[in-house]
């Protein structure tokens, strides 16, 4: 009642804003006494859910209907006068802040190709180009799909602390730079990192829940496999190899965030799961917090 009556005497001195603009609002409309409750408080969040806080605050009651001359500028005006503040444009929600995606999943199963086209699709991205000892392959590109180093340089970023992670992977050094994850965070970019299982589980111990970790997985075994010999990368005795590691690696699945499926001939799909997950994740109240 008292805040009711309180705006319509606000909204009044709305109508006529040459008599209230400059000059401090009365002491009616200060907030120094609030109105005690008449009734216990109103819950306005379920009382099931452990941490959430009841509100101590009864909501105003909802303004009365503006008088027929009355336009929306003098409307607004009148809800400010009668709240005693002004209504701030900042925005409501924070900011997003840059979040690291490590997407991990068997050999094979789509990794590379996700990621590309979400780098097509979404701006702000920035896959972290790992270093390698392999060889390169046909078509590969030095700086965009690895750093090609020697054994001997790698060992030596090794031992300067370069790397947030290594691993031998199919004895074959592979290893994330650290510096180039703190660049492109420093930029406002999300960072996407691509690695093996054994990769995932030490990023795990080290960044724990600050990062978001996707499990890839094709529909089938069977499907991963053709896909495999599709590529046409590997001889008959590394397939073997990837194909029994791909056996073992499904059953870490539990230890990721998210599970993706990249269907046969459904490459967009998953990519839109990923760029759901990065969405849900960029909404949330409770943010990751990065620091390497
Ligand atoms: N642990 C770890 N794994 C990596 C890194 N870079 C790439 N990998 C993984 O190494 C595995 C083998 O990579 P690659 O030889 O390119 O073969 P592919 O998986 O058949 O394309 C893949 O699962 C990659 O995700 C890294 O820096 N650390
Ligand atoms: N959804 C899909 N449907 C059909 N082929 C796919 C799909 N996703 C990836 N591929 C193909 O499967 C092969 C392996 O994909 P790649 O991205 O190299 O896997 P990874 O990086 O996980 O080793 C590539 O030839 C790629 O073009």
């Amino acid at each position: 009642m008292l805040l009711s009556r309180r705006f319509s005497c606000a909204l009044a001195r709305a109508r006529a804003p040459s008599l209230v603009r400059g000059r401090p609002l009365p002491p009616c409309a200060a907030r120094t006494t609030p109105p005690a409750p008449s009734s216990p408080p109103r819950r306005l969040m379920s009382s099931s859910s452990a941490g959430w806080q009841h509100s101590s605050h009864r909501p105003p009651p909802p303004p009365p209907p503006p008088h027929p001359g009355a336009d929306k500028d003098q409307l607004f005006r009148g809800l400010e006068a009668a709240l005693g503040t002004a209504f701030s444009s900042e925005p409501l929600a924070p900011p997003p802040q840059p979040m690291i995606l490590v997407i991990s999943g068997p050999s094979g199963v789509g990794k590379d190709a996700v990621i590309k086209r979400l780098q097509e699709e979404r701006e702000g991205i920035h896959f972290v180009v790992t270093a390698t000892s392999r060889a390169m392959r046909p078509g590969e590109v030095e700086g965009k799909d690895y750093y090609f180093v020697s054994k001997e340089e790698f060992l030596t970023m090794i031992e300067r602390e370069e790397l947030l992670e290594y691993a031998l992977v199919y004895g074959e050094y592979k290893g994330i730079p650290k510096q180039q994850i703190r660049d492109y965070m420093a930029k406002g970019c999300d960072i996407v990192l691509r690695v093996d299982i054994q990769g995932a589980a030490t990023l795990r111990q080290i960044l724990g829940e600050s990062a978001v970790f996707i499990f890839l997985v094709a529909e089938s075994e069977e499907a991963l496999v053709k896909r495999l010999i599709h590529r046409k990368t590997e001889t008959s005795d590394m397939l073997l190899v990837r194909v029994a590691t791909a056996r073992e690696e499904v059953k870490h699945m539990k230890n990721f965030d998210y599970v993706v499926v990249n269907a046969q001939g459904k490459l967009e799909e998953a990519v839109k799961q990923v760029e759901s997950i990065i969405d849900a994740e960029k909404s949330k109240i409770h943010k990751r917090h990065v620091n390497i």
